[in-house]
């Protein structure tokens, strides 16, 4: 938007086009004047009567010279409450008002035309976000003379914003959850995993994973059918997640009827107390098995492995190893913990 020397309500040049009929040459100064009058009267109109808000701000004196009277509707304040830029930055959310000042003040001087985003203060006490877009009007000398700008009322969009961004939120965390036990799954194990693996490597800190899988669980599902299958997987996932009391240890759905426990900053006393724990609740729960040996209640098998990570090492072979516990602890019997006894 060029700069006016009436008042931002009068049109750039060539935007002239309003006026009527070209005048018989001999009145030409006195209906152009006329029409210069009409035309701004017109574009008064026009910019009154936009859903954007006009304003006008002298640089020198940092005070409004213009402001659309549209303002009243939206915000509560009256055109004539407007006086100077502290009006303005009074009337901003508190959480905004520093960097929109700063961020404001810093793009004029520099003579940059910039847009900026805040919660306008109602005066009925309530917000409505705000798009200013701000264009910096220089004099012959380069020289910084005023500031003109349009404010958007923003306000739908913003909600629609923040409408996706809470459904983008609760997205990614759906997909951190596993649909059957609603605790951590596979993704989020991986995801925790590679952050406490850099995080043990960087303070010299141990760092423990549990392998835990139901044992005999095939024919747990052909006895008792497949839906109940899926209520003992449910409450195993309930009673390990009771074994663990860090808010930093992570019990996860591996897959199929295989768990998984992180423990981080755990050594490996700690974290056979846990594999025992597990074993220790599983049993009390009692979960009726026919077919099981073991006091035909449902047992799990848990290989442990405890590792202070170190240069190179990757998180992925570390799994393996313990996996290997597991696969050990299936063959010397099921229902019993093996552990990693050199580090990994
Ligand atoms: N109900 C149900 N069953 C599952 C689910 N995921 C895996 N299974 C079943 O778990 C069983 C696992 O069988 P196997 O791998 O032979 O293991 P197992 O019978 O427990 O034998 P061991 O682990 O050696 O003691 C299979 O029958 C799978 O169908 C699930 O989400 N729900």
């Amino acid at each position: 938007m060029a700069d006016r020397p009436d008042g931002p309500v009068t049109p750039p040049a060539p935007h002239r086009t309003l006026s009527t009929a070209s005048p018989p040459h001999s009145d030409i100064d006195s209906l152009s004047s006329d029409s210069l009058s009409s035309d701004s009267a017109v574009y008064r109109t026009l910019l009154e009567s936009t859903r954007a808000i006009p304003w006008k701000i002298d640089w020198a004196t940092k005070r409004f010279t213009y402001i659309g009277p549209q303002i009243e509707a939206l915000l509560g304040w009256r055109a004539d409450s407007w006086r100077g830029v502290e009006d303005w930055a009074m009337r901003m959310h508190p959480e905004d008002r520093d960097d929109v000042v700063n961020f404001c003040v810093s793009q004029s001087q520099s003579g940059v035309d910039h847009e900026a985003d805040y919660r306008a203060l109602t005066k009925d006490n309530g917000y409505v976000w705000i798009r200013d877009v701000v264009h910096v009007v220089r004099n012959d000398r380069g020289e910084v003379e005023a500031l003109v700008g349009f404010m958007f009322d923003i306000t739908e969009r913003k909600k629609t914003e923040e409408k996706l961004l809470a459904l983008q939120r609760e997205l990614e965390a759906l997909s951190f959850k596993d649909g059957l036990t609603h605790i951590a799954n596979r993704r989020q194990f991986d995801a925790s995993l590679e952050r406490e693996w850099d995080s043990a490597r960087s303070q010299g800190q141990p760092l423990s994973v549990l392998l835990i899988d139901i044992d005999f669980f095939k024919q747990y599902n052909d006895v008792y059918g497949h839906i109940q299958g899926d209520r003992c997987i449910v409450d195993i996932a309930r009673t390990l997640s009771l074994a663990v009391d860090s808010p930093r240890d992570l019990v996860a759905r591996f897959g199929g009827e295989e768990f998984v426990i992180l423990l981080p900053q755990a050594d490996c006393t700690v974290a056979l107390k846990v594999a025992e724990r597990c074993q220790r609740l599983i049993r009390k729960q009692a979960i009726v098995h026919a077919q099981s040996p073991h006091g035909q209640c449902v047992t799990v098998s848990i290989g442990v492995g405890t590792t202070t990570p170190l240069g190179q090492s990757r998180s992925a072979d570390f799994v393996e190893a313990v996996d290997r516990q597991l696969y050990a602890a299936k063959k010397n019997g099921r229902n019993r913990i093996e552990a990693l006894r050199a580090p990994a």
